[in-house]
């Protein structure tokens, strides 16, 4: 096969991040997909609808002229949100979800819960009105293995968490392991998940390959080869329950570069090409629109994309830049180190 025609994708978990990053990045999501669900992990978070507005308005000034892209605005929930303003801002379309951080979990999560309990109230709520709820799923306890986090999160916060709340539609973000694959295909239906770009083609090893590689370093931290498998067959069964998240996380290389690095993978101008590739060697190319364009809208309740695109098979392998350009700096993008062939034919 050499060109697939599929319906316009969507990313449904992305950092863009604000200012000149903001400025830089976008174009490269906006060019590929219709839509992604915006992280709201900025400094200080998007708490508040009237944040998510603003920050909805800062991204749309963002866009290139000519490109068509819907950012799906979230609240970054704290111990102290507002319930009716999460309902009423979910009511009105200014928000499609809520992300819960695990306080010190990942990057800009201090804000984020701690004591699970007060928040019941507002999940609760976002039950009844059929508010998803992103989860950043890891403990954060430093005593438990950072290899471990996931699983111990399923067990220990998020199987007790959707005990109490059954009705809550929950979406494991970056699953990385066996663990949570199986947890969310047996799960029911208010259970899905989404998997990056990144885990499908890197085990930890790539972490440590002759030295130290921050650019493979994010968070959830890329597990053993037997948990890449695991993802990569769930992305590629066309089970409903998994789909997109790239997860495309930039940090300038300075922030990635150093003695205490930040944990983040940029993604988004290759995604679709690695994913092509991933796709191929799995021979599911007839999966790939499932995956990242039917099954996020399915359960998110919402319309897919009535745009179509092409993905191409080049002969000769596609030339991405290893870095971008940003007013504050460079990012340097994801290198899934084999030579891409498929892109988004323009
Ligand atoms: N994935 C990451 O490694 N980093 C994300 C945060 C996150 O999604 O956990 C970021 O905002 O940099
Ligand atoms: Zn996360
Ligand atoms: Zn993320």
């Amino acid at each position: 096969m050499t060109t697939l025609t599929i319906r316009r994708p969507d990313d449904w978990h992305l950092h863009l991040r604000d200012g000149a990053v903001l400025n830089a990045v976008l174009p490269h999501t906006s060019e590929h997909f219709g839509r992604a669900i915006v992280m709201p992990n900025l400094v200080p978070p998007v708490v508040t609808t009237a944040q998510a507005n603003a920050y909805r308005e800062r991204i749309m000034a963002a866009l290139p002229a000519g490109h068509d892209f819907t950012p799906l605005m979230t609240l970054y929930l704290t111990e102290a949100t507002d319930a009716a303003d999460v309902v009423a801002g979910f009511e009105s379309g200014a928000i499609t979800a809520v992300k819960l951080y695990p306080a010190g979990a990942t990057t800009n999560s201090q804000s984020g819960v701690r004591n699970f309990e007060n928040v019941l109230p507002v999940l609760e709520r976002m039950a009844e009105a059929g508010v998803p709820l992103c989860v950043h799923g890891e403990v954060t306890d430093p005593s438990v293995d950072i290899f471990d986090r996931e699983a111990v999160f399923i067990e220990k916060v998020l199987e007790p968490l959707r005990q109490r709340i059954p009705q809550l539609r929950v979406i494991m973000e970056h699953v990385t392991t066996k663990d949570g694959v199986d947890y969310v295909s047996g799960g029911g239906d208010n259970i899905g998940a989404t998997i990056t770009t990144h885990h499908l083609i890197i085990n930890r090893n790539a972490l440590f390959m002759g030295g130290i590689r921050p650019h493979y370093y994010c968070l959830p931290i890329a597990k053993r080869e037997v948990h890449r498998l695991a993802l990569r067959k769930a992305a590629t069964s066309g089970n409903s329950r998994f789909f997109l998240g790239t997860d495309s996380a930039p940090h300038v290389d300075p922030l990635k570069e150093s003695a205490c690095g930040c944990a983040g993978v940029f993604s988004s101008t290759n995604t679709l090409g690695c994913l092509a590739h991933v796709f191929e060697e799995e021979n599911a190319l007839d999966k790939l629109e499932a995956f990242v364009s039917l099954n996020g809208p399915a359960f998110y309740r919402l319309p897919v994309s009535e745009q179509m695109v092409t993905l191409r098979r080049y002969d000769e392998p596609v030339a991405f830049p290893a870095k971008i350009e940003t007013g504050d700096g460079q990012v340097t993008l994801f290198d899934p180190m084999f030579a891409i062939h498929w892109n988004l034919e323009h």
